[in-house]
């Protein structure tokens, strides 16, 4: 349990990518059943908690980051449900730095919400676990779940039936994404209007990940998604084509996109192929083992401090 006195804490918030994705079927609420391999990576959002002395106030930088307006903010959404989860006022300032592409099927909006869970849970000594914040991380979008405890997993159900894995072998990952983004909710529709020809399965990624073998995983990376957004949004296969010809292993669209990431056996390979790459957005990234980090608690100052909080 965190210290109740704690004034302020700094987050990170990282991205995942999906090695692979299968879409198992559509439910009678409209979600779609899935099979997924996530992986956190280093690509992450950074907030900033700290105490008020009323509400809830949210400042997002850059200024002008297209993500939305503040109260349907994830982190709002975040600080509100666990208001009524626990009862407590839960009195904050949130500063969001975004570096996470949205609409990018990076999951930023997830993550920011799993950190501001587990931020708030810490600052106020609230003492949820890990079980009861995936439960109303869920409410929030299916990815928060896994965003909360992060790593490597197996996602089922609509994401957040969660199985660890072991951490992939070690690589780098290029991200990149086009200008134009895609709204989950859009691709998932539109993949239930096309016809067949599916990528079969995810299971060869499970097993080159449990052998520990990096050629194999880079020959199973898998999205049923990624053909209806790349039909949608044809730059899509272009940054895919062209991180393939700037050297990557093996390269594929994650989540419902529009981001693509190839994946390369050393930092240095990565970093060459950056180069090459023209895109709006182009990162050099690594698998991280954890979804959210706390960095740093500060004293709190006398002003920010609740009487008898
Ligand atoms: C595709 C994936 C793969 O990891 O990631 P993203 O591309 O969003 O990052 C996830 O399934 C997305 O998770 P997330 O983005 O949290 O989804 P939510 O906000 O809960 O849902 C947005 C909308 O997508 C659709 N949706 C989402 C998840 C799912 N398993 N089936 C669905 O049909 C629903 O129409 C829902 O209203
Ligand atoms: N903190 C947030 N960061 C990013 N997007 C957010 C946030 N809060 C709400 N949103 C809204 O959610 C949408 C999807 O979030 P995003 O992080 O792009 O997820 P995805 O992984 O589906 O691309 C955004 O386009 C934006 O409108």
């Amino acid at each position: 349990m965190g210290d109740p006195m704690t004034g302020a804490l700094r987050l990170r918030a990282f991205a995942k990518v999906n090695y692979a994705l299968e879409v198992r079927g559509v439910r009678a609420d409209g979600y779609h059943d899935i099979s997924t391999i996530l992986q956190s990576i280093s690509l992450c959002d950074e907030l900033e908690i700290e105490r008020s002395d009323e509400g809830f106030e949210l400042r997002v930088e850059p200024e002008g980051a297209s993500i939305g307006p503040n109260d349907k903010n994830t982190v709002c959404l975040a600080w509100k449900l666990l208001r009524e989860a626990t009862g407590e006022e839960l009195p904050v300032r949130v500063r969001l730095r975004k570096s996470v592409p949205a609409g990018a099927g990076l999951g930023g909006g997830s993550a920011d919400a799993a950190a501001a869970l587990v931020g708030l849970n810490e600052m106020f000594g609230l003492g949820l676990g890990d079980g009861e914040l995936r439960g109303i991380g869920v409410r929030i979008g299916a990815d928060v779940p896994f965003c909360i405890g992060g790593g490597t997993a197996l996602g089922e159900g609509v994401g957040e039936v969660l199985t660890p894995l072991p951490a992939p072998p070690e690589h780098h990952l290029v991200v990149a994404k086009p200008d134009r983004g895609a709204e989950t909710a859009r691709i998932y529709k539109a993949y239930d209007e096309r016809p067949g020809e599916e990528w079969p399965s995810i299971a060869p990624a499970l097993d080159a990940l449990r052998a520990g073998d990096l050629g194999g995983l880079v020959r199973s990376l898998g999205n049923d998604l990624a053909p209806v957004t790349e039909t949608l949004v044809p730059e899509v296969g272009e940054l895919r084509e062209g991180l393939s010809r700037a050297g990557a292993l093996g390269a594929i669209m994650s989540g419902s996109g529009t981001a693509v990431y190839g994946l390369f056996g050393s930092e240095a390979a990565a970093r060459g192929a950056r180069r090459g790459i023209l895109a709006p957005f182009a990162r050099v990234c690594r698998p991280v083992a954890s979804g959210v980090e706390v960095l740093r608690e500060r004293a709190p100052s006398r002003a920010s401090r609740r009487p008898g909080g």
